[in-house]
């Protein structure tokens, strides 16, 4: 019996709509009120009773999905699940000869150090006793290797989901020690986990010693000899840590460390990641190895099967690497904030948004508003329409936050002039940017949305630019206004709505007066 692990929605952001909970609800990855030993044990006694709904059994599934989107694969074992970015399942290793092939790219036999480090590779194998691959590992190792390669065309993110004891860990060691460049001294990978470290360190060191690399570990969550660890680091190939550990020494050899070459960030035991929460850190050490690396960072994330009410989690761990932000906490953000928001819909076509905004300013009170439109040719649009010669002026006075803007006059600063108290602008049309929408905007009341493209989250970080007040006590000094979230779609996206709905726990209403459509 092959199990399905297909999530409903594909896209990378993972924005799209899926049950039972959001990625981005407030439980995803939240610390609970349990004990992290409770949690941790809660958490393998239904992972264990996850391996045992699952069988043994030789069948497997691959899925596709559809090449017009973006290609994730996801590949259904009976005990362990696989989902690639951009990619292709790999072939599975039926033998450890057919590692050393994977690791050069299918190239038959190498000369030099690389060829050695491969063959001394085979010898360690050799001597752990491991006679051919388990079945995880005969598609687990290629796929970290597969992730872990020096080509442009690596996986951008695998996931592989898999019961314990099958081999997660020694196929991440050994992924690790067919990709990994000798005669490269600096950075190139960095692994963290909650829990699984020392057995890294075990494999890494018994399968990597006939040709040895240079691996820091920094297990646990506080530096005890700082200068020592970040001597270390500076020497080393891999890093190997703790969430807390490894973004402390990081930050700590900011200066001197180069980044440039690292090519992946590995999570071993992610379910335990999230449920202990260390996202925050992974999220931190992603950031900054994002910053300085030279090509994009990928990302190959392992973890031991989880309830189904926790998935999410693992979906929203992805959007967080991806996105380069902690959906996390996001998701917390917009739950304080939604209580306070009521949420509008006004299905027409775009042609008519400009307008129907203009006539509902007419209408009604309507307190300083973000405007946020990613499509350009709408957004030029809206831009013209409000200035001070447009066609809409008289109504919808805007300031315009456009960095893609040539003049400083044009770009961020009408952020800035729009946020201060003697501005006169109603409205701050903007592109949904990380700067306007983790910013909460003083006396920004309404988001007005022209649209929501194709990430679906997007929408609850825009919230986040309403008034802080809005987060803040009902009745509290300074609150005069409920929230007001004002989408505007094209009647075509119906699915949109549901999708929102569904992902975010809010309920559209149309406008009070009609007359829009
Ligand atoms: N190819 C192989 N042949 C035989 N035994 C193997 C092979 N690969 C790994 N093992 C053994 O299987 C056990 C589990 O391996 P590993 O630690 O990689 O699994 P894991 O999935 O990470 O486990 P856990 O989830 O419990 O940490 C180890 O004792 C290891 O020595």
């Amino acid at each position: 019996m092959a199990l399905e692990f297909k999530p409903s929605s594909r896209s990378s952001s993972e924005a799209g709509s899926r049950s039972p909970r959001s990625p981005l609800s407030p439980r995803a990855g939240g610390r609970s009120a349990r004990g992290k030993a409770a949690r941790r044990g809660a958490g393998r006694a239904a992972a264990r009773e996850s391996d045992r709904d699952r069988a043994p059994s030789v069948s497997s599934s691959v899925h596709s999905s559809q090449p017009s989107r973006e290609s994730t694969c996801y590949v259904n074992f009976d005990r362990f699940d696989l989902q690639i970015e951009n990619g292709r399942a790999p072939t599975k290793l039926v033998s450890w000869d057919q590692l050393l092939l994977a690791a050069s790219g299918g190239a038959a036999e190498r000369a030099g150090p690389r060829g050695e480090a491969e063959r001394s590779l085979r010898q360690a194998i050799d001597s752990f006793g491991w006679q051919a691959p388990t079945k995880l590992q005969a598609v687990a190792v290629p796929c970290v290797v597969q992730a872990c390669r020096d080509i442009p065309e690596a996986k951008s993110y695998t996931f592989l989901q898999a019961a314990g004891g099958l081999g997660k860990t020694s196929s991440l060691a050994l992924g690790l020690l067919a990709s990994a460049r000798r005669e490269v001294c600096s950075l190139q990978f960095v692994v963290v986990s909650a829990n699984t470290c020392e057995d890294l360190e075990r494999y890494l060191n018994a399968l990597g010693f006939l040709c040895p690399l240079e691996v820091a570990y920094f297990k646990s969550e506080v530096s005890q000899d700082l200068d020592a660890d970040m001597d270390r680091a500076l020497r080393a190939q891999i890093i190997v840590g703790h969430p807390a550990g490894v973004l402390e020494v990081l930050e700590a050899t900011r200066e001197q460390i180069s980044l440039s070459s690292v090519r992946a960030l590995l999570l071993d035991d992610a379910s335990e990641v999230i449920a202990d929460g260390w996202v925050q850190k992974v999220c931190e050490v992603n950031q900054m190895l994002s910053l300085f690396v030279a090509t994009p960072l990928r990302y190959v994330v392992l973890s031991s099967f989880v309830e189904s009410e926790t998935k999410p989690a693992l979906r929203a761990l992805k959007s967080s690497l991806m996105s380069k932000k902690n959906m996390f906490d996001l998701a917390q953000q917009v739950g304080r904030i939604k209580k306070f928001v009521k949420h509008y819909l006004v299905q027409i076509e775009p042609e008519g948004w400009m307008k129907a905004l203009s006539q509902l300013q007419d209408m009604i009170y309507i307190p300083k508003a973000v405007l946020f439109c990613d499509s350009e040719p709408l957004f030029q649009r809206a831009k013209l329409a409000g200035n001070p010669r447009g066609e809409w002026a008289r109504t919808v006075s805007l300031s315009v936050n456009d960095s893609a803007a040539q003049t400083l006059q044009d770009g961020g600063s009408g952020a800035l002039a729009f946020c201060k108290e003697q501005s006169q602008k109603d409205f701050l049309l903007t592109r949904s940017e990380p700067n306007i929408f983790q910013a909460s905007l003083p006396r920004v009341f309404w988001v007005v949305h022209f649209g929501i493209e194709a990430n679906l989250s997007w929408y609850g970080c825009r919230l986040l630019c309403l008034d802080s007040k809005l987060r803040e006590q009902r009745g509290g000094k300074g609150v005069q206004h409920d929230g007001v979230s004002l989408l505007f779609l094209p009647p075509s996206q119906r699915d949109t709505v549901q999708k929102l709905e569904r992902m975010f726990g809010i309920h559209f209403e149309p406008l009070p007066f009609g007359g829009f459509g």
